[in-house]
């Protein structure tokens, strides 16, 4: 028995996890070819490292398939309902920092803050038939942040991606999504709601609440969390 730990199988996520577990005293590597997704784990015994898109590992960690798992808090949130139920947060590792933010375009003079929103999307509503569109992959946290925040004159249409881009192509009014340095807003003449920050997220290390582990691997998990000096 072993172990397993997940972590971003590509990109940037990939590799300062692979800085952070190293700067602790624990190797994480890829094997074989530049596209084989194995890889093997140095300095701490039967641990086992699982290559994975960061947006698969909430579900894993969920399932109790892997016992820890590296992503970004935004994915962990979005993805599992009831999270804290499900994952334990062990450690933020300080990097993958973005924000999920509500972001209208800048042409909407008059509207600077979700009440502004909330008045725009009754008119809009009136005037047009159908209810504003706000284009996003944050489901779940983008309904919660709007029901808090008694927005309810909207409708979510998907985007998984190039979402900043949904707006000029006329699929949506509005966008949510996660940016890290407002450019990818800013070229697309879009701004911020100045109440529009849904979440904060960073790249951080979970524990499966759910998955199943023997005596002998709990004092796996022990050691290398103290290698990692982490809780
Ligand atoms: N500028 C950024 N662009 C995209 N993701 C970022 C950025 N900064 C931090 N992140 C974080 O990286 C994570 C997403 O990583 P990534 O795009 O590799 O995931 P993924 O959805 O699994 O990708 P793919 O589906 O392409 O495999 C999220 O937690 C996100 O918050
Ligand atoms: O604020 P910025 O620094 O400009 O970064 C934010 C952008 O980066 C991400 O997109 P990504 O490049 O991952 O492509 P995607 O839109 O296909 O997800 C995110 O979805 C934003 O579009």
């Amino acid at each position: 028995m072993s172990i397993k730990l997940g972590v971003p199988s590509k990109g940037r996520l990939m590799e300062k996890t692979f800085d952070w577990f190293g700067a602790r005293g624990v190797t994480l590597a890829r094997t074989g070819s530049e596209r084989e997704y194995s890889g093997i784990v140095e300095g701490v015994e039967n641990v086992e490292l699982i290559l994975l898109s960061a947006g698969e590992i909430p579900r894993e960690l969920a399932a109790g398939r892997i016992h820890l798992g590296v992503t970004g808090t935004d994915l962990i949130h979005e993805k599992i309902a009831g999270w804290d139920m499900q994952v334990e947060e062990l450690a933020p590792l300080g990097f993958g920092f973005a924000d999920l933010i509500l972001a209208v375009p800048n042409v909407w003079a008059d509207v600077n803050c979700l009440d502004d929103l909330d008045a725009v999307a009754a008119q809009f509503r009136a005037k047009h038939g159908f209810r504003l569109r706000i284009a996003t992959k944050y489901h779940r946290l983008v309904r919660e942040f709007l029901r808090e925040n008694g927005v309810a004159d909207y409708q979510l249409v998907d985007s998984q991606g190039a979402t900043e881009g949904t707006v000029r192509n006329e699929t949506a009014e509005a966008v949510a999504d996660i940016t890290t340095t407002g450019d990818t807003l800013r070229a697309n003449h879009l701004k911020l709601l100045e109440d529009g920050l849904i979440l904060k997220s960073q790249a951080t290390l979970f524990r499966s609440r759910k998955a199943e582990i023997s005596d002998a691997d709990r004092k796996v998990l022990n050691t290398l969390c103290k290698t990692l000096k982490v809780d």
